[in-house]
Parts: structure tokens; C-alpha cells; sequence
């Protein structure tokens, strides 16, 4: 059964369309849901725990009707909020505990929950100290066991690894992938850097201006976005050695994303690439630094995204938006 369905979900503000007839069929497992700042994350998810009416279109969760059945999805259904949201003069513990009596647990099962919750998300003595000196890390934690607590079927995850620095995010990814594989809860995480949920989501749903991108497994999406780094010297011939690479690359109809660091990005549309990319350096009399296997950034997701318009203000208002955020992820900028 589908833990999380859409069908031609809208959402429309006065001046914004934040969600643009969203279909989606999302399985049991860690599911992540990537897209730049404002692509509409949060807003579906307050729409599938029936926190915001939709303007049109349909959302389940777990088979409950997210617009008629919100008060039942949300006791079966974790939620992680993006902002900060904790009451800074209470203790994590009595905040949990807290928490859990409101989904309807006991005060002593919610007690006991709590407890093994706030253990397993890794808060030790911390736990009785007002949340106010929490650090980022910590606050994230208790958020995370907040969402845990009454032992949901699914958690909603809204960017859990924000603020967080790259040791904390790691951890904080551990703690996700363990979610699902110690307790078999599947779990909807977002996130606007792609490469953080390829490595903890089995399935990657990709949106942009409201609309549906791509849905995919992320081993066929990596597979998909696979690109090829390169990198040449300069000749007296070429003094410009990654510019004429790359005209000679247009010539013979290669695309090449370049960026600042003298790298030429170009997808892997068929294994011949290679031997074009070898003749052509070998033709201009370069030397070749480096030849490698990549990845995609979200930014050239959203850039190539062709055949789906962007929502609100046209394909170049979505990929203004991919642009600023890709400040985070890469300086890729696309040569044509
Ligand atoms: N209550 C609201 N009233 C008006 N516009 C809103 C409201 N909530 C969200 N929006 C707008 O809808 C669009 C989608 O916002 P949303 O918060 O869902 O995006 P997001 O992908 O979660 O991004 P972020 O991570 O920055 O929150 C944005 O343009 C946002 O400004």
C-alpha cells in the first residue's frame, strides 16, 4: 500500500502557486523529497497531515483522507517541523513526555517512551537541562524524538539536517536511515541538497515551482544524472585549454557544464562519450588532468528539467530560485 498519494494537488496563495497539480505515489521506506527553497516542501506536508486545506486536488496518507481524516493521520503519522519550535525554559525530557500524552499515550508508557526516544536519538544527561542551551544539533534531536515518541506508522521529516554542520548532518542521516531499518517506520525526509538523501533514501522525489520533476529510485536516478568531470591543461597551441575543449565539444554536439574551478561537466548519455572526450583532447594537443565519473548537482537537475515548465512565473522564474540555492551545492553553470 502507498504510505503518501496525490493526485493533481494544488495549492494557490494570492500571489503564489505553491503547489501546481502534484501527483505522487510514495512507497513504504525512506523516501526523499528534494527541491530548492520554496519549490513547496513544507506545504505539502502540512497538506498530507491535513494542517492546510488544498485548493484543488486529492492527498492520502496511509489510505486516511488527508483533507477529512487530518485528527487520525496525525496520531499515526510523525512530524519533524523545519523551524525552531521548542519551548526554551522546559527540558527535553518533560517536553517529550509532553508530547506523547497529547497523541494519547499514558503518562507512564509516555514517560517510559520517552525515555528509550531521547536514548536512541542520542541525548543522554542533556535531557534535563531547559532546551534554551541547546546547541542546533541537540535542538534537531528532541525534535526528531518528538516525532517518534507515540510510535508512528510514517514521520515527515522537514529538513532535519538544517544548521547543522557536517558531522552533525551525518549523524543526524545515521539516525534517519535507522528509523526505517531498526524500527520499519517509513519516513518522508526533505531537503534542498540532493546528495544528502541519495545517501539515506531508497526513493528520491525531486519538485520544483509546486511540480513534480522526477519520482525514481535513487539508484536509477543516480544512474540517470550520471555525469563525467574534466580537466585539461593549457598548450601554446591553446592557452585556453578548457575553452577550446569545449568548443570542440560543441562542435561534435557534446553539452559541457562548466565550472569556476576549470572543470567541464558533461552527462553520460551513452559510454562513447569517453573516446569523444579522448579524440578531441588528443586532436587539440592537451593534457589530460583528470577524466571522472560524477554526480549531478540539484542545480543541473533543475536546469535540466525540459519538459516541465516551472510553476508561477514561468521556467526561468523555477530555475532562479534552483540558481540561488545552488549557492549550497554547486557554482555549475550551464554552457549551451
Ligand atoms: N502561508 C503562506 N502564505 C503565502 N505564501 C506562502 C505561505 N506558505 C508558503 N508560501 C509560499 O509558497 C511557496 C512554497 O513554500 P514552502 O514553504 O512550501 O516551500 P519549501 O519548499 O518548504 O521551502 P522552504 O524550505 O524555504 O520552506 C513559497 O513561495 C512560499 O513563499
Amino acid at each position: 500500500m502507498s504510505v503518501i498519494e496525490t493526485n493533481g494537488l494544488t495549492k494557490r496563495y494570492p500571489r503564489v502557486t505553491a503547489l501546481d497539480g502534484l501527483t505522487i505515489d510514495i512507497q513504504p521506506g525512506v523516501t526523499g523529497l528534494v527541491g530548492a527553497n520554496g519549490a513547496g516542501k513544507s506545504t505539502l506536508i502540512k497538506i498530507l497531515l491535513g494542517l492546510a486545506p488544498a485548493t484543488e486536488g486529492t492527498a492520502s496518507v496511509l489510505g486516511l483522507d488527508s483533507a477529512a481524516e487530518g485528527e487520525t493521520i496525525r496520531a499515526q503519522v510523525g512530524y519533524m517541523p523545519e523551524h525552531d519550535c521548542l519551548p526554551p525554559d522546559v527540558s527535553a525530557t518533560e517536553f517529550v513526555v509532553h508530547m506523547a500524552c497529547m497523541s494519547g499515550l499514558p503518562r507512564t508508557a509516555a514517560r517510559e517512551r520517552t525515555a528509550d526516544t531521547l536514548r536512541h536519538v542520542g541525548l543522554y544527561e542533556e535531557r534535563y537541562r531547559p532546551m534554551g542551551g541547546y546547541s542546533t544539533g541537540m535542538k534537531q534531536r528532541v525534535k526528531l524524538a518528538q516525532a517518534l515518541v507515540h510510535d508512528p506508522k510514517l514521520v515527515l521529516l522537514d529538513e532535519p539536517t538544517n544548521g547543522l554542520d557536517p558531522a552533525g548532518r551525518d549523524e543526524m542521516l545515521g539516525l534517519i536511515r535507522r528509523i526505517h531499518s531498526d524500527f520499519g517506520i517509513s519516513v518522508l525526509v526533505t531537503s534542498h541538497l540532493l546528495r544528502e538523501l541519495e545517501r539515506t533514501s531508497e526513493h528520491i522525489v525531486v519538485i520544483d515551482g509546486g511540480r513534480l520533476l522526477r519520482s525514481q529510485t535513487t539508484a536509477s536516478f543516480v544512474e540517470a544524472t550520471a555525469s563525467l568531470a574534466i580537466e585539461v591543461t593549457d598548450s601554446d597551441a591553446h592557452p585556453d585549454g578548457t575553452a577550446a575543449l569545449r568548443a570542440a565539444l560543441a562542435e561534435v554536439g557534446v553539452e559541457t557544464v562548466t565550472t569556476p574551478g576549470r572543470q567541464i561537466h558533461l552527462e553520460i548519455t551513452d559510454e562513447g562519450v569517453y573516446d569523444t572526450v579522448r579524440d578531441a583532447v588528443v586532436e587539440l594537443g592537451l593534457g589530460l588532468v583528470r577524466m571522472e565519473r560524477g554526480r549531478h548537482e540539484i542545480a543541473e537537475v533543475f536546469q535540466s528539467r525540459g519538459s516541465v515548465g516551472g510553476a508561477g512565473g514561468g521556467a526561468d522564474g523555477g530555475v532562479d530560485r534552483a540558481g540561488d540555492q545552488a549557492a549550497d551545492v554547486s557554482n555549475a553553470e550551464v554552457t549551451r
